[in-house]
């Protein structure tokens, strides 16, 4: 690919915070147009790697070019291109939702007649167009999170930074939001996101790496990873804690033998990775196993975490 196509180019991209990595040699590349995804749980290193994207941290080491300008030289010229989200919503509770945008805009030297334009067109973007004139103070999670989404767009971004845009909203606020973004990238929009929330990842993700410990386990997108690393289907077996608890849950694991391509055992169920769960079930059935509920599900991307970690996304 030539280099114009790509948005984000980073090579051994290290951030150390004294003696300790917290991104360790990582190698990124987003190309013009797609919603590109770093999953991972807390910790892992994905808001470090935001924010030396968003040229608000410099790199340790390694080459970061955002843009097709060098991150290191080119700080101020790249931040005034961005839009950025950032995991905390950082509005102004004191003005209105329309005042938010409007203020923002003088930062980019937006002419304040422009500015009220595309204020309106904004608000009326992400829904909240009947609210313009109203406090911010009142409005929910979601609308907050909304706001700050219109405000990245401020000015016209062809690259929009958002670190963990659902985090602590309600399921409906989250599709919402889900929503809004899909649009975005329709409009030909770069977005660039982190996220902890697997369903995320697979609703708006076109391509993502896989975080842990500061560095990138796997890439590819969700269903390419998951064809990768899981099976089709998961047959998730309830037991009792007692149960699955010490020499009795190493029994259970032993009883379900040649069963499943892979068995993990978590502190509350047995996942069967299988391409068939009805037969699967079935074959457990046949073995005199009673869990205390059965469920066969397709494989996700929390699946392929596990595989590559094991361990859960979210705890
Ligand atoms: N300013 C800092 N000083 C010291 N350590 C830091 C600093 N910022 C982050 N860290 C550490 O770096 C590691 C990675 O943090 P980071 O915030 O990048 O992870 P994350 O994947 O975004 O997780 P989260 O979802 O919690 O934000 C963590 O162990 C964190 O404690």
């Amino acid at each position: 690919m030539s280099t114009p196509d790509l948005m984000i180019s980073a090579t051994g991209l290290v951030k150390r915070f004294g003696s300790f990595t917290a991104v360790a040699g990582i190698d990124v590349g987003v190309r013009r147009g797609e919603a590109f995804g770093f999953l991972g749980p807390n910790g892992a290193g994905k808001s470090s790697t935001m924010r030396m994207i968003g040229c608000v941290s410099p790199p340790s080491a390694g080459s970061l070019r955002i843009l097709g300008l060098d991150a290191a030289t080119h700080g101020p010229a790249i931040r005034s291109r961005l839009g950025v989200v950032p995991q905390q919503d950082s509005l102004d509770v004191e003005l209105s939702l329309a005042e938010n945008l409007t203020v923002y805009a003088r930062y980019f030297g937006i002419s304040r007649q422009v500015a009220r334009d595309r204020a309106a067109e904004l608000l009326e973007f992400v829904q909240l167009a009947d609210r313009a004139d109203s406090k911010v103070e009142p409005l929910s999670g979601g609308m907050k999170r909304r706001l700050t989404i219109a405000r990245a767009l401020v000015n016209e971004p062809d690259l929009v930074l958002l670190d963990e845009p659902t985090t602590g909203l309600d399921p409906q606020a989250r599709h919402l939001v889900w929503e809004r973004l899909y649009r975005l990238k329709q409009r030909g929009v770069t977005l660039v996101l982190t996220t902890h929330y697997m369903d995320e990842a697979e609703q708006l993700c076109d391509r993502l790496v896989v975080m842990d410990a500061g560095r990138i386990v796997a890439e590819g997108s969700p269903s390419q990873l998951i064809a990768r690393y899981s099976s089709r289907e998961v047959v998730e077996l309830r037991f009792g804690l007692d149960d699955l608890a010490g020499p009795a849950g190493a029994e259970l694991v032993k009883a379900l033998d040649g069963l499943a391509d892979r068995i993990e055992a978590l502190p509350d169920r047995l996942l069967l990775y299988t391409d068939d769960g009805d037969a699967t079930t079935a074959a457990v059935a046949a073995r005199s196993i009673e869990p205390t509920s059965v469920l066969v599900r397709r494989s996700t991307l929390e699946d392929v975490f596990l595989h590559l970690t094991g361990r859960t996304l979210v705890d």
